[in-house]
């Protein structure tokens, strides 16, 4: 299988290193990654601390902009030399096209992209939304790259974009959060600390693996555990009370799609 383009990616926190790692897993061309501090990266990839170190001759197709929203304005102006033809990938959260537009001109290639962590392992979910300059071409080498890394969902909208950021580029830390009060609440109930914490990660990696593999719905899923008349149902019950998770979800969900819509005005 071919490799992947060679990228620019600017910026290796938590999201960017996540989808460095999905894509060396892959094979990439030789690419360029700026970050401060050391990184493990193998040859013939080249690490460099600051874009003042990238040379001219390089020729990325994609840039990926990974770094947090407000480090961009400072970064991009410096990025001009490499942008011509190359797809800029905006990772940056709450930041739209209207403004990737005022930042890099109006005939750039900017596609807006909201990923996941579980990008590291090629489970992550991205959702996708191009500039009116985007080629085809270059619609497929972005579908490519993030494929690489996961499933894509090309937003028919850009107004989408704020949901999908709440539901799926924020949703890995409301899984985490399960994880860390079941085991929190098996320690309160008299586990052991160690047993707590088996118990609750497990069954978080195994359902997510079952969820994955399964072509039930995770309704039915649910069901399957809660035998009626039995000991999932009590708890289930109280669970799915308009006022507990139903409401709490959805307004935690429109507190963070609020956050990204004003982060973009
Ligand atoms: N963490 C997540 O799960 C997700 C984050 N995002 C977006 O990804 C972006 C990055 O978020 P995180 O990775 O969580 O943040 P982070 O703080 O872990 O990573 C940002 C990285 O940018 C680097 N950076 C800052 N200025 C730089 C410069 N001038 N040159 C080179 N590198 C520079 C920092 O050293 C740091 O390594 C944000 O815009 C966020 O909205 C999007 C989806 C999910
Ligand atoms: O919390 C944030 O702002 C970023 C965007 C989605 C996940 N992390």
């Amino acid at each position: 299988m071919a490799n992947l383009p060679p990228i620019l990616l600017v910026g290796c926190g938590h999201m960017g290193h996540a989808m460095l790692h999905g894509w060396l897993k892959k094979g990439l061309d030789p690419s360029v990654i700026v970050h401060r501090h050391d990184l493990d990266l193998p040859s013939p990839h080249q690490h460099v601390r600051s874009i003042d170190e990238i040379s001219k001759d390089f020729h990325p197709k994609a840039i990926i902009l990974a770094m947090k929203p407000d480090q961009a304005t400072e970064i991009i102006p410096s990025l001009s030399p490499w942008t011509k033809d190359a797809v800029i990938l905006s990772v940056l959260g709450g930041r739209n096209l209207n403004w990737l537009k005022s930042q890099f001109g109006d005939t750039q290639a900017v596609i807006r992209v909201m990923p996941n962590t579980p990008s590291e392992l090629g489970l992550g979910m991205t959702s996708v939304v191009a500039g009116s300059t985007v080629t085809k071409e270059q619609k497929q080498l972005t579908d490519a790259l993030l494929h690489a890394i996961g499933q894509v969902a090309w937003l028919p909208t850009e107004k989408d974009m704020d949901v999908a950021t709440a539901i799926a580029g924020s949703g890995p830390a409301y899984i985490f959060l399960l994880a860390e009060l079941l085991q929190k609440v098996g320690e309160e109930k008299g586990l052991s600390k160690d047993l707590a914490r088996l118990l609750a990660r497990q069954t978080v990696v195994g359902s997510a693996a079952l969820l994955g593999k399964s072509d039930k719905e995770s309704e039915d899923l649910r069901k399957a555990v809660a035998t009626p008349g039995g000991i999932t149902e009590q708890a289930i019950n109280i669970l799915i009370e308009s006022k507990a998770w139903p409401e709490s979800l959805s307004k935690a969900i429109q507190a963070a799609a609020d956050r990204s819509k004003e982060m973009s005005s």
